[in-house]
This record gives C-alpha cells, sequence and structure tokens, in this order.
C-alpha cells in the first residue's frame, strides 16, 4: 500500500501488564478502530483518540485477557456510538461478536478476522486488508507465543492457528502482539517462520516446550477474567474493581442502553451470515434473574443435568466440568471476595476518617478548656500587675503630697527619690500596659485562629452545643465501626461459602471418580447402568441449583423442587407449548422426534421426575427410572449438540410463553367483550380462531384447550382481577400492613434477595405488576433501578422454605421461594404477615392456585 494509502497507526504501551494498544483509522474519513485497549491506560487512549479528530467506531479485544482489564466497556461511556468486539468464542460480551472472516472497516480500509485458538478459545488476529501488518494478540508474540496452560488454552491448537493463520501471510507482513516483556516493538512474518525458538520446533516439540514453561498466573487473572466476560454489564461494580486494583474511578454516569443494543452495524461484514449477533436483552440482572441466559463464567453445564445413564466417557466429560467448574467458580468468588475487601478497605478509611473528625472535635474541647483556664490565669495575674502599679502610683502621689511639708533640707533629696519611683512607676505602667494589650491582642488573635478551625465551636455555640456535635459524630462512628464489622463478617461468609462450594464440588468429583471407578471393576455392561444410576441417584442428576449448593444441600433441593411440580407437570405436559416442539423443529431431518423428544422432555418438562415416561429408544433415561434405564453409546449423542439445542429449545419456550400469555390476554379481553355483548343480549362470539402465524401454533393448540385452559389460568387472568380484594378475601389484615403497597392491579414492598451468582442476600424493592405481567426488582423504592424481573408465565410455584434450604438466609423463618422454570429465588419478608401475602401475591402469577 502506498503511504498516502496507509492508515493512520499508533501503537500504545500499558506498561504494568506490558499490553500494546493499537489505534488505526482512515486518514480521509477519520473512521478509527482500537484494538486491546487497557483500563488504566483510558484516559490517555480516549484523550489521543479526540486529539487526532478520530470517529472511534470499534473497539476490539483480540480476546479474552487474563492479566489485565480490557478498557473496552468504561470507553463505550465516553465515546458516543462505539461498539465493542470480541470473537464469538471468547465468551464473553459484546456488541459485536467476531467470527473467521469477518470484516471490520474504517473508511477505506478493513481488519480481517482469523480465528487463531491456543492461548485462548476466542483469540484472533486481526489481519490489514492489505496484508502489510496483522495484529496478532496473544497468539504470537515476537519471539514467542501465548501460554497455553489456562482459559481452554492448547498448545495444539496454538500450533496450528500460527502456521496455518500467520505463517500464511506474506514475508513481509508486519505482526505487531498484545504483549511484549523484552522492549520489543514488532516483527514480520518472515522473522518469525525463521527465528521464533518455540514456532520453528515440530509440533511434538513445541506441545512440550508449552507443557514446560511454568510460569506463574498472570497477578490479576482473578479480577480480569470475570471482568473481561462482561466488560460492559451496568450493574459490574466498576467502582469496587477499582477499589480493588487501588485505581481512580472512573465516571460510570451513562444508560444502561448501549451495550445491550448488540446490533450488527454496517461496518461489519460477515462472511458467513446467519449468527446470532451479540447479547441482547431487554433488561439484564446481574442477579441473573429468569430472564436473563446464563452466559457468565458460572454457567451451569446443562448435560451435568441431564437423567442420562451415565457411561465412562460422560462420567470423565462430567469430572472435566466439575474442574472447570471449580475453577469458574474459585475464579468468581474470589472476585467477590476482592470486591469486598475493596469496600472493606474504603469503610475502613471511612472509619478512620470519622474517628479522626471525633479526635479533632474531642481535641478541640480539651482546647478549649485549656484555653479558658489559660486565659483566666493571665487575667488574674495582669489583675494583680494592675494592683500593683496602681498602688505604686498612689505612693507616688503621697510621696508628693508630702515633700512640701519636710525641712527644706531634705527636700531635694526627697525629690530626687520622687523623680526615681515616678521613673519606676511610669515604666511599671508602660509594662503593664504592654502586657495588657498583648493580652487583649492574642484574645483576638485566639478569636481570628479559632475561625480558622473546622471543629471550632460556632458563633454563640455553647459547651452543650459541642458535646452533642461530639455525641453525634461518636454516633457516626459506631455505625462506621458497624459497618466494617459487617463487611469483615460478610467476608468471612464469603470465605466460608466459597470453601463449602468447593468443596461440594469436590466431593462431586470424588463421587464421580468413584464411580467411574466402578465400572471396569464391576464389568457390567452400560445396559446394566440401572443399579449404579439408582446407587448415586443424584450424580448424573444435578440440577443447576445443586451445583452451588453446600454438601448437604442437594438432597434437600430433591426434596422440595420437584415436589409438587413433578407432578403437577405431568399433567401439564401438553398443556405447555414447551421446548419439545422447539427442539424438534430445529433438528436435522435424519435425527428421529422420539429419539430427542424423550431425553430431553423428561429433563425440561418434569426435572428428570417424570415416573414412566418412555424413553423412546432409551437414550436418556430418568435416574430413578430403572425399568427404563436403558443405555446407549455416548458416541451417538453429541452432549454439544445437545446442550446447544437445549439452549435453542430453551429460548424457544421463552418466546412461546410470550406468545401465550399475549393470546391468553387477548383471549380475556375478547371473551370479557363478549360477556359484555351478551350482557346487551346480543349472540355470543365464536371462540376465537388462532392466528395463522405458523411459529405460534404450538401456543394456540395449547391454550385453546378448553379443559386444560380452565385448570391452569392463573388468577391474575381472570376478567376483573382485583389483587387486593382477593388478598383481602384470603383473610389477610392488608390494611395493618404497613410494609406492603397493596392496590387491585400491584403489590410492592422490600424484600431480601438471595443473588443468583453470588449468593449475598440484598434488600430489593419488589413489583408485583398485573399490567405488565411481571415481578420486577429494583434497588429501591422509586423504581429507577430495575435489578431484574420475572415474567409471570416463568413463575412455576411459591412456597415457603420449610425445608430451610436457603442457607445463611438472614431470616429462615420469614425465607420463601419464588421458583420459576430455570432458576429458585429466595426471598426473605420482613415480618410474617407480609410474607404470607406476598406468597399470596405471587401464586396469582401461577396456575398453582388451581391445586388447592
Ligand atoms: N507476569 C504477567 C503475566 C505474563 C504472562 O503470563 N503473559 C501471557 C500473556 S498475558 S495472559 C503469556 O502468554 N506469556 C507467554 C510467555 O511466554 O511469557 C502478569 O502477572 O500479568
Amino acid at each position: 500500500m502506498a503511504k498516502s494509502e496507509a492508515p493512520i497507526f499508533r501503537q500504545l504501551f500499558e506498561s504494568e501488564s506490558c499490553t500494546y494498544t493499537y489505534l488505526l483509522a482512515d486518514k480521509i474519513t477519520k473512521e478509527a478502530v482500537i484494538i486491546d485497549p487497557v483500563l488504566e491506560t483510558l484516559d490517555r487512549d480516549v484523550k489521543l483518540v479526540q486529539e487526532l479528530g478520530l470517529n472511534l467506531k470499534v473497539a476490539v479485544n483480540t480476546h479474552c485477557h487474563a492479566d489485565h482489564i480490557t478498557s473496552t466497556g468504561l470507553m463505550k461511556k465516553k465515546i458516543q456510538g462505539l461498539k465493542s468486539a470480541i470473537s464469538k468464542h471468547s465468551g464473553a460480551s459484546a456488541d459485536i461478536q467476531l467470527s473467521e472472516g469477518d470484516d471490520i472497516t474504517f473508511g477505506k480500509h478493513r481488519l480481517t478476522v482469523r480465528e487463531t485458538p491456543g492461548h485462548t478459545n476466542g483469540c484472533v488476529t486481526l489481519v490489514l486488508g492489505d496484508g502489510s501488518m496483522a495484529f496478532t494478540g496473544d497468539a504470537l508474540l515476537i519471539r514467542g507465543c501465548g501460554r497455553t496452560d489456562f482459559q481452554q488454552g492448547s498448545a495444539r491448537k496454538l500450533y496450528h492457528s500460527i502456521h496455518e493463520k500467520v505463517f500464511k501471510l506474506p514475508e513481509d507482513c508486519f505482526l505487531y502482539p498484545a504483549h511484549d516483556y523484552k522492549g520489543q516493538t514488532v516483527t514480520t512474518v518472515g522473522e518469525e517462520r525463521k527465528y521464533n525458538p518455540r514456532l520453528t520446533k515440530s509440533l511434538d516439540e513445541f506441545v512440550n516446550i508449552m507443557d514446560n514453561l511454568n510460569l506463574p498466573k498472570p497477578k490479576k487473572i482473578d479480577i480480569a477474567v470475570p471482568a473481561n466476560l462482561e466488560p460492559h454489564h451496568q450493574a459490574f461494580k466498576w467502582e469496587r474493581v477499582f477499589q480493588a486494583l487501588k485505581m481512580p474511578q472512573h465516571n460510570m454516569e451513562n444508560s444502561r442502553s448501549q451495550w445491550q443494543q448488540g446490533l450488527r452495524q454496517p461496518w461489519i461484514t460477515r462472511v458467513a451470515e446467519g449468527q446470532s449477533p451479540a447479547s441482547s436483552g431487554a433488561e439484564s440482572d446481574t442477579e441473573s434473574s429468569s430472564t436473563e441466559s446464563e452466559k457468565s463464567c458460572l454457567k451451569k453445564p446443562e448435560v451435568r443435568s441431564l437423567r442420562v445413564l451415565p457411561s465412562p466417557s460422560m462420567l470423565q466429560h462430567c469430572i472435566t466440568e466439575i474442574n472447570q467448574q471449580k475453577e469458574e467458580l474459585k475464579i468468581e468468588l474470589q472476585l467477590e471476595i476482592a470486591l469486598l475487601q475493596g469496600e472493606l478497605q474504603t469503610e475502613k478509611k471511612q472509619l478512620h476518617r470519622h474517628t479522626q473528625k471525633l479526635l479533632a472535635l474531642q481535641q478541640a474541647r480539651e482546647r478549649v478548656k485549656h484555653k479558658h483556664t489559660d486565659r483566666h490565669k493571665e487575667r488574674e495575674s495582669l489583675e494583680e500587675e494592675r494592683h500593683r502599679v496602681e498602688k505604686l502610683k498612689r505612693r507616688c502621689e503621697e510621696q508628693e503630697k508630702l515633700i512640701p511639708s519636710q525641712p527644706e533640707s531634705q527636700r531635694q533629696q526627697l525629690t530626687l527619690q520622687l523623680q526615681q519611683q515616678k521613673e519606676a512607676m511610669e515604666a511599671a505602667v508602660r509594662a503593664f500596659e504592654d502586657w495588657e494589650f498583648r493580652v487583649l491582642e492574642q484574645e483576638s488573635g485566639i478569636a481570628d485562629e479559632d475561625e480558622d478551625r473546622e471543629d471550632k465551636p460556632k458563633e454563640g455555640e455553647s459547651e452543650g452545643e459541642m458535646e452533642k456535635e461530639i455525641s453525634r459524630q461518636q454516633h457516626v462512628v459506631n455505625m462506621a465501626q458497624e459497618r466494617v464489622q459487617q463487611f469483615e463478617k460478610q467476608l468471612k461468609e464469603m470465605e466460608k461459602e466459597k470453601e463449602r462450594e468447593l468443596n461440594a464440588l469436590r466431593k462431586e468429583k470424588r463421587e464421580l471418580i468413584h464411580a467411574t471407578q466402578m465400572v471396569p471393576k464391576e464389568k457390567k455392561p452400560l445396559t446394566d447402568w440401572s443399579n449404579f444410576t439408582s446407587s448415586v441417584p443424584c450424580m448424573m442428576s444435578l440440577s443447576p441449583l445443586t451445583v452451588h449448593k453446600p454438601p448437604q444441600e442437594p438432597s434437600k433441593e430433591a426434596a422440595s423442587l420437584p415436589r409438587r411440580r413433578s407432578s403437577h407437570r405431568n399433567n401439564r405436559l401438553s398443556d405447555r407449548p414447551l421446548s419439545v416442539q422447539g427442539l424438534v423443529r430445529t433438528l436435522p431431518d435424519s435425527q428421529t422426534t422420539e429419539a430427542y423428544t424423550s431425553p430431553i422432555s423428561s429433563h425440561r418438562l418434569s426435572n428428570g421426575h417424570r415416573p414412566g415416561s418412555t424413553n423412546g429408544d432409551g437414550l436418556f433415561t430418568p435416574c430413578n427410572s430403572e425399568a427404563n434405564s436403558r443405555a446407549v453409546s455416548p458416541c451417538l449423542l453429541d452432549l454439544v449438540e445437545i446442550e446447544k439445542r437445549l439452549r435453542e429449545a430453551k429460548a424457544e419456550r421463552e418466546r412461546l410463553l410470550r406468545v401465550r400469555a399475549e393470546r391468553q390476554r387477548l383471549l380475556l379481553e375478547e371473551r370479557s367483550q363478549g360477556q359484555l355483548n351478551s350482557s346487551r343480549e346480543e349472540p355470543p362470539e365464536p371462540e376465537p380462531q388462532p392466528r395463522s402465524e405458523p411459529e405460534a401454533s404450538e401456543a394456540i393448540q395449547v391454550f385453546s384447550s378448553p379443559s386444560s385452559e380452565k385448570h391452569s389460568l392463573p388468577l391474575f387472568l381472570t376478567p376483573n382481577f382485583d389483587l387486593r380484594a382477593h388478598v383481602e378475601s384470603l383473610g389477610h389484615g392488608v390494611a395493618s400492613c404497613m410494609d406492603l403497597r397493596l392496590t387491585p392491579r400491584r403489590c410492592a414492598g422490600f424484600l431480601t434477595k438471595r443473588g443468583g451468582r453470588v449468593k449475598t442476600w440484598k434488600k430489593r424493592w419488589f413489583l408485583f405488576d398485573t399490567d405488565h405481567k411481571r415481578l420486577a426488582y429494583y434497588t429501591d423504592c422509586d423504581e429507577r433501578k430495575l435489578k431484574g424481573v420475572m415474567y409471570f408465565q416463568a413463575i412455576e410455584e411459591v412456597y415457603y422454605d420449610h425445608l430451610r434450604t436457603a442457607t445463611s438466609s438472614p431470616r429462615p423463618s420469614l425465607t420463601f421461594c419464588v421458583k420459576t422454570y430455570d432458576r429458585l429465588f429466595f426471598l426473605v419478608a420482613s415480618n410474617a404477615v407480609s410474607m404470607r401475602i406476598w406468597m399470596d401475591v405471587i401464586v396469582t402469577a401461577t396456575d398453582e392456585h388451581s391445586r388447592y
């Protein structure tokens, strides 16, 4: 490319992590792209963009970094219209998810994506359109390469990536890495092909080198990876991250919508279209509400929740997943611990400040006291001196009066003496006046000094007021002390929780290893695994809920969760447009419906407790259903594919549920319209016919079945439903319950909720809203900051936590559970009356009431 045609190019360096950030821009249009920007140098980079007058379009990360936090999330808040981009294989959220062959265009230039996994799964190399330069991220470093010992690293993959995707570029193509630890800045393909000490070796030698690097883990890995997975999450606790990293805070003010849009922009062109865009969603919830798909690093491998006959390879698969999950859990909890430590530090600093202020006030009080006594003493001495001077004056006067009456011979002598006495007296007077002046000056000077003191008693402030101020400050100090203690306690609990959860995973792993060892010993054919499954009933049936529970919990959960729902669901299999339909539609033609619907429906719809469910060809059976147990070679089942289909089915189910609710609403409206009409003695309207959209057909079939509808229609959908009247009719003393605001359409009040990922308890303002058909929760009663929602369609049941499954609940006796189809919420009311009301309110959103 001719010089004039080359883009603007800057190589920037962040010295703590030795990271290179690159800025490229079109000289004419000023459209620009930034590669791998770092949090620590955010201000510098934004300033440069501004100074160069660039229109920064895309901030791209070559992968999810482990050694530093990307600044893309915060940069988006500072530069309007900026979109973030990262490989779709990275697991991280971004506006644009990149795939092989995608082009990021800026002006007449473009960067083409080459997937170069190996350091991580989601590593890409970005090649400038004319092949003159490439940005290799951590795949290829100068005379080195990225390590492969974490984040799904694979030496083999890396070797192939570099040989096939980087070394095939032109010899003179400049290569710009994401790091250099020796002060080098650039290399070329030719140089690296010749001199790279690792990549000039054979594959096996390379793998051996990589396996023996023994590098220490990056220092910030525990904070960086979770932060980089969700770099623009509005609720990401940046302040706490800054505290943890001891960095100044950046301005966090901005709307939440930017990162959620996730729309493909015109300057990104995709080679293979049809990919889903980046993460999007109407409402996000860091506490992972049922509306948010769990894409965090704590995502539970769904395959583990399948009730399948375990084969050794599947057990091995589970063990691998447990290992991975353990790592991820550790990272997440360590991050939370680091953040808590940051908060604790801040609180301690606050406490220190408040204590200092209290001390200053107390010292001021002492000073005032001392000053009063000193001044008093000095005044006394001054008065004594005044008396002495006056005495001298009087003596002189008396002497002067006496002289004329003295004999002539003595008068001269006496006059001389008087003269001397007068001089002494005058000197004493002057000295006294000076002293008095000094004292007065000093007093006024003290007053001036006091004026400047923050802690001085205010004008006219009495000692009593000062005492009050001190006791107020003492109270502030006590409160701060309490907060510090609370944080310390929370931190301890978090440490314990981490231990507990890791122990649970360890135990699970031990059991799986034990189970794996049992197989060859017993020499049982796979078809006989029914005995094994019944002896270890929970091993392959770990629901996402059980995974993160302390060891004793799975059994509790098993006792409480499927309870009513399992049988209930059986009855309702036909009345919900559930995943089966969605799944079948997406199956390849070659796979039979039966083979797929059985296992997945038994997992999804009946939580594995579906007695007597047919297993089709016996691919999967519930582990407690001995009679139905059949094994099949796991090679028939591509678990990853099943996971993918489950996710698709889940999305489909959500969509259909929404369609169903909308239909039900329309139906009801039409019904009430019909009733109105019939009351006017008009002929009854015919039952509304389903619309013709194909995607809604299942939903229509379901809810138009008169019998199922009659029994399963949630109460809030009944015509003229009055929530308050309903609750009152159940005998609750609504009027005397001051914790709730209950109207005919809404119920609102504070509840304490357990977090989804990190199990901390937080007070939230809950709003049960029949108009919007959702139970939403906000940070506060001003309902401005939405934290999450449970759509009514998703709510399955509400029950008291009588088994005390919510460990560490602040009030176990006031804890109840709301079960949505994919999550269990633990909520704590402030008193028993409001808890009962809340439960009765929420249950109106479900079809549960029909069973009571
Ligand atoms: N000391 C640094 C981390 C250094 C490190 O591990 N670098 C990575 C790239 S960043 S994850 C790497 O792949 N190095 C390869 C090598 O051969 O050095 C820190 O603590 O952050």
